[in-house]
């Protein structure tokens, strides 16, 4: 069964440097005749793939081709400027993790404003916190501020969060080395068992001996544009192949 769609999605980004805040600065160069119209980039060129539930699948490409971009678009959390997203089922994106916590209130209250983030209620949360805590090692942290923790803690509490739910579609942006080795063991016994379960897991890795181990199929994304979709293996001896090209 179909979960994940994209037909034909573009997503054109200001680029950083022309990207200012600053409403004061843009109102005068405008007055003063200096105002240049921000330059825009295609981050994502005509995507088109399709993902069946159960299937993992791994993101290659090199750094800026588009890859953290294409997971934030599957999440919603960036809209495409044309083209079209379905997904189906709950989705758990652990990319850039903590970045929707609140520094000012508890652990306790970060992990209710996570859980209603990601769409579960308020009520749910409350059943699962005390197991999130559990996870995350920050029993005796639930009622600290976060400002509190360090951001190893942090990113535990993130991923303890993401993770306790059960989500139908995984999405992992390089986020399999968070905090000590101990927590690395138990994060990636967790892993695994989303791997060995139902659950649909989209993976952008730059270790590609990870990627062929755990992936049925492999994205090369090139400058925005899909350049390959298909067997894990070959997909990394092609991406191989054309960086040694390049060379
Ligand atoms: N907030 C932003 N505003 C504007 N452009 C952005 C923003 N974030 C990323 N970009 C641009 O989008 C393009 C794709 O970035 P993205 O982070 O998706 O690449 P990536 O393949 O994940 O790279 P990496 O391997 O380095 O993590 C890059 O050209 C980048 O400069």
């Amino acid at each position: 069964m179909e979960v994940i769609r994209l037909d034909n999605v573009s997503l054109l980004r200001r680029t950083q440097e022309e990207f200012s805040y600053d409403l004061k600065r843009t109102i005068l160069s405008f007055f003063e005749g200096k105002y240049r119209q921000p330059v825009q980039k295609l981050v994502l060129d005509e995507i088109n793939l399709v993902v069946n539930s159960g299937e993992k699948l791994g993101i290659i490409g090199a750094n800026g081709s588009g890859k953290s971009t294409l997971l934030k678009v599957i999440c919603g959390i960036l809209r495409p400027t044309s083209g079209v997203v379905r997904v189906r089922g709950r989705i758990a994106p652990l990319i850039e993790l903590g970045a929707g916590f609140d520094s000012d209130i508890s652990v306790i209250d970060n992990i209710l404003l996570y859980g209603v983030l990601l769409g579960y209620s308020r009520k749910e949360m409350h059943e699962r916190t005390q197991s999130i805590l559990e996870f995350a090692e920050l029993e005796n942290y639930a009622l600290v501020p976060l400002k509190g923790l360090s951001s190893g803690m942090v990113a535990r509490l993130g991923f303890a969060i993401a993770t306790d739910v059960q989500p139908d579609i995984l999405i992992l942006d390089e986020v399999l080395s968070v905090g000590d080795e101990k927590f690395k063991n138990k994060c990636k016994q967790r892993i695994d068992n989303f791997w060995d379960g139902n659950s649909t897991v989209l993976v952008v890795s730059h270790d590609l001996h990870f990627l062929v181990k755990y992936c049925n199929r492999l994205v090369w994304l090139d400058k925005g544009r899909v350049n390959f979709i298909g067997n894990a293996e070959e997909a990394v001896k092609n991406y191989l192949h054309n960086l040694t090209i390049q060379e």
